[in-house]
C-alpha cells in the first residue's frame, strides 16, 4: 500500500497504540496545577483523554489528600501513566518508577531524569541509563527526551517503544522550539508512536505538532493554567482531531512563489 493509499483509509478516530493498548483519545493530559479537583476532573472531561499523567511525588506527599485525589482519577475510568517527574538522578528516577508500579498497577510509567534547572531538560545519559534498568525490569517505558535522533535510537535500543520529545521546556507554552527536528525524528521513526510532550501552550501548538505525522500530545500546564480549563481541555481536544484530520487529507506542498489559485483561461469578454 503507498503512502497516499495508506492515509485514505486511516481516519482520525484510528485509535493510537501504546505497548499493545489502544486509545481513541491522542491527548494525553497531566494531573497538577489545577485550581480544583473537581475542575480537575471536568477538564478530564471535556478532554476526552483516555490517559492522564500522574506524579507519585504528589501521591506521597499527603497520604489522605494522595487518596482523595486516586479516587477521583479512579472514578473517571482513565488509565494512569505514573510520572517520575522531578526525578533527577538515575537512581531516583528507577525508585519512583518502582513505587508508581506498586501503586498504581501498571507497567508504564513516564520516564523523566531532569538534568538542568531552566529549561528542565532531560538528562539524556541519565535517561536512556534509566529506560534501559526499567525496561528489562518490565516496565513500559515513554521517556520523555529530547528531538536528538541518537538519543532516540539509544532509548529504542533501550527497549523504548514510544518516544516523547519536548514541544518546549516543561511549563514555559512556547510550543515547538524546534520544528525542523520534530520533523526528522517522524521521519526517521515511522513506527514508533511519538508524543510531543511539554512546553505546548495553545491548541494550535499541538494541531501543529499533529500535522507533522506525530501521534499524540501529552500536556498540562495549558490547560490547568488556562482561565477556563474545562473550556481549554475542550479547545485542545479539537486542535488535536484538526490536526490529526490534516494529516490524513495530506497538505498541499508549500512554495517559494505565487501560483495562482484560480487559473484564467484567454481575455475577459467584459465590455466586448
Ligand atoms: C505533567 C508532566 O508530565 C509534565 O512534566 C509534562 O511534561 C507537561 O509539560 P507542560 O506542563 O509544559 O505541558
Amino acid at each position: 500500500m503507498d503512502a497516499m493509499t495508506h492515509k485514505a483509509t486511516m481516519s482520525a478516530a484510528d485509535p493510537v497504540t501504546f505497548y499493545g493498548t489502544e486509545v481513541a483519545s491522542r491527548l494525553l493530559l497531566g494531573t497538577a496545577q489545577y485550581p480544583s479537583p473537581a475542575i480537575l476532573a471536568e477538564a478530564i472531561r471535556a478532554s476526552g483523554t483516555e490517559i492522564v499523567t500522574v506524579s507519585l511525588r504528589r501521591e506521597s506527599g499527603a497520604a489522605k489528600a494522595g487518596q482523595s485525589f486516586w479516587q477521583l482519577i479512579r472514578d473517571l475510568g482513565v488509565k494512569v501513566l505514573p510520572n517520575t517527574a522531578g526525578c533527577r538522578t538515575v537512581k531516583e528516577a528507577v525508585t519512583t518508577a518502582e513505587m508508581a508500579r506498586e501503586l498504581f498497577g501498571t507497567p508504564w510509567v513516564k520516564l523523566e531524569v531532569i538534568g538542568e534547572d531552566d529549561t528542565l531538560q532531560p538528562d539524556v545519559f541519565g535517561l536512556v541509563e534509566a529506560a534501559r534498568i526499567l525496561s528489562r525490569d518490565g516496565f513500559q517505558v515513554f521517556p520523555y527526551t529530547t528531538e536528538d535522533l541518537v538519543v532516540a535510537e539509544k532509548l529504542v535500543s533501550a527497549g523504548c517503544e514510544v518516544l516523547m520529545p519536548w514541544g518546549a521546556p516543561i511549563g514555559s507554552g512556547r510550543g515547538l522550539n524546534n520544528p525542523y527536528g520534530l520533523r526528522s525524528m517522524r521521519a526517521h521513526f515511522p513506527g514508533i508512536p511519538l508524543v510531543v510532550d511539554a512546553g505546548v501552550g495553545l491548541p494550535s501548538h499541538a494541531a501543529a505538532a499533529m500535522e507533522l505525522g506525530y501521534d499524540a500530545v501529552l500536556l498540562n500546564t495549558a490547560v490547568a493554567k488556562a482561565g477556563d480549563p474545562v473550556r481549554m481541555a475542550r479547545a485542545f481536544a479539537a486542535a488535536i482531531a484538526a490536526g490529526r484530520e490534516a494529516v490524513i487529507a495530506d497538505p498541499m506542498e508549500v512554495r517559494d512563489m505565487a501560483a495562482p489559485s484560480t487559473p484564467v483561461m484567454g481575455r475577459a469578454l467584459l465590455g466586448s
